[in-house]
C-alpha cells in the first residue's frame, strides 16, 4: 500500500507527482485531511486545496498557499512537507491539536498550475500564470499583483520607469546576475506593479482576470471566517505583512511586527537561517495587487508572506538538498503565526 510518508520530501516534483501525492496523504489520514477542487486554472488543471479539520461547521479558518509564484519551486516543497507535518503532528505536538481542535486549514500547494507546468517542460524560471494576452505576444499575468488591493497603484505610475524601477518590474531576470536588489529596500515605481504583458510584474487587464487569483478570492470570502493568509514565496528569507501598496503603517502594525519578530528568531534558532521581516512596502519594494494586501483589507488580519531560501546564492534555484532544512525551520514560524491566531 502506499504511504505518504515514504514520499521523497527531499527531491523536487512534478504537478502529477505533487497531485497523487494528496491523495495519498488523505487516504492516510481520512479522519483529518480531505482534498476540495477550487476552480480550474487558464489551461484547465485543477485547483486543488488540502482541508484539515476535526469538525465543527465553518470554524474559523487558517489558509496558507505555496507555488502562487511557478519558478519558486522551493514552496511546493515546502507546502508538501508542511501538509504532511500537520497531518502527522495532530494527537502529538500539543500546539498542531489545539489548533485543529478549534480551527481548520486550508493549504494550496500547487496555486499557479499552469506555470508550475511550464517550468517543468519550458523555462524553468517563468513567473507568472499562462494566459494569453489579447494583443501582445507575450504570456501570463503576475498572479501577485492581480489582487484587487492597490490594484495598479493608487498613484498609477505615469513616470518614465529609471533602471531601477525597470529592475523592480522584472524581478528575477537580474536576481540570478545581481541578487542585490531584491532585498534592497529601494522603491519599485509608485504603481508597484506593471501595465506591460511582456514585464514579470504585469498587473493583468482587471483585478482578478486570472482564474487561479479568481478561485482563492471566491473561496475566502465564500468561506466568511479565515483569520489569516499566509503566502509563501522565494527568495530573500523575509518575513512580510501589509502594506505593500502604500508605505503607511496598518494599524495593526506593532502587533504584526511584534509577531513577525517572534516567528523570525524560532526560525533563526534551527539552523540559524536569517530573516528580515516588517511590512512589504519598506522591506522589500512598493507592490500593489498583492495577496496579503487584498486579504487584509478584506478583513484577514493576520496576513503575512514569507520569502523563503535563500539569499540569492542560488536563489530560484535553490539545490534539493536544502528542501528539508528550509521546511523545517520554516515549521516553528509556521506555528507561531498560527497559535497566535488561535490565542487572539
Ligand atoms: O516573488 C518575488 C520574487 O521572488 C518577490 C515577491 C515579493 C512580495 C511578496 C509578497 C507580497 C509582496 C511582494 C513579489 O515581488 O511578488
Ligand atoms: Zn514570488
Amino acid at each position: 500500500k502506499r504511504s505518504s510518508r515514504t514520499f521523497d520530501f527531499a527531491s523536487y516534483h512534478t504537478i502529477d507527482e505533487i497531485y497523487d501525492w494528496m491523495d495519498v496523504l488523505v487516504e492516510d489520514h481520512p479522519s483529518l485531511v480531505s482534498k476540495i477542487q477550487i476552480g480550474q486554472s487558464y489551461e484547465n488543471r485543477p485547483l486543488y486545496v488540502l482541508k484539515f479539520s476535526t469538525g465543527g461547521r465553518n470554524r474559523p479558518a487558517i489558509w496558507l498557499d505555496t507555488g502562487i509564484h511557478a519558478r519558486e519551486w522551493i514552496t511546493h516543497a515546502t507546502g508538501v512537507w508542511t501538509a504532511n507535518k500537520i497531518a502527522s503532528e495532530y494527537g502529538q505536538d500539543p500546539s498542531v491539536t489545539a489548533i485543529l481542535d478549534s480551527m481548520d486549514i486550508f493549504l494550496e500547494i500547487v496555486t499557479n498550475p499552469d506555470g508550475f507546468a511550464f517550468t517543468h517542460s519550458s523555462n524553468r524560471l517563468w513567473r507568472k500564470t499562462r494566459s494569453i494576452n489579447a494583443g501582445s505576444r507575450c504570456v501570463g499575468v503576475d498572479p501577485n499583483r492581480n489582487w484587487d488591493a492597490g490594484f495598479g497603484g493608487e498613484t498609477s505610475a505615469t513616470k518614465k520607469p529609471s533602471k531601477l524601477s525597470a529592475r523592480a518590474e522584472n524581478p528575477g531576470m537580474e536576481t540570478l546576475r545581481d541578487p542585490l536588489w531584491i532585498s534592497s529596500s529601494c522603491p519599485a515605481p509608485g504603481a508597484g506593479s506593471s501595465s506591460d504583458p511582456c514585464s514579470e510584474t504585469y498587473r493583468g487587464p482587471h483585478a482578478h482576470s486570472e482564474r487561479e487569483v479568481r478561485a482563492v478570492v471566491d473561496f475566502i470570502r465564500a468561506h466568511g471566517n479565515v483569520k489569516s493568509v499566509i503566502s509563501i514565496h522565494s527568495y530573500s528569507q523575509m518575513l512580510l505583512f501589509p502594506y505593500g501598496y502604500r508605505r503607511e503603517p496598518i494599524p495593526d502594525h506593532q502587533e504584526m511586527n511584534e509577531l513577525a519578530k517572534k516567528a523570525v528568531s524560532d526560525l533563526a534558532a534551527v539552523f540559524g537561517t536569517k530573516y528580515s521581516y516588517g511590512s512589504i512596502a519598506t522591506t522589500i519594494y512598493m507592490a500593489g495587487g498583492t495577496t496579503i494586501d487584498w486579504a487584509y483589507d478584506n478583513g484577514v488580519k493576520y496576513s503575512f508572506s514569507l520569502e523563503l531560501r535563500d539569499s540569492g546564492r542560488y536563489g530560484f534555484l535553490l539545490p534539493s538538498s536544502q528542501i528539508v532544512p528550509t521546511a523545517t525551520e520554516t515549521w516553528p514560524a509556521l506555528l507561531d503565526i498560527m497559535v497566535h491566531v488561535l490565542e487572539h
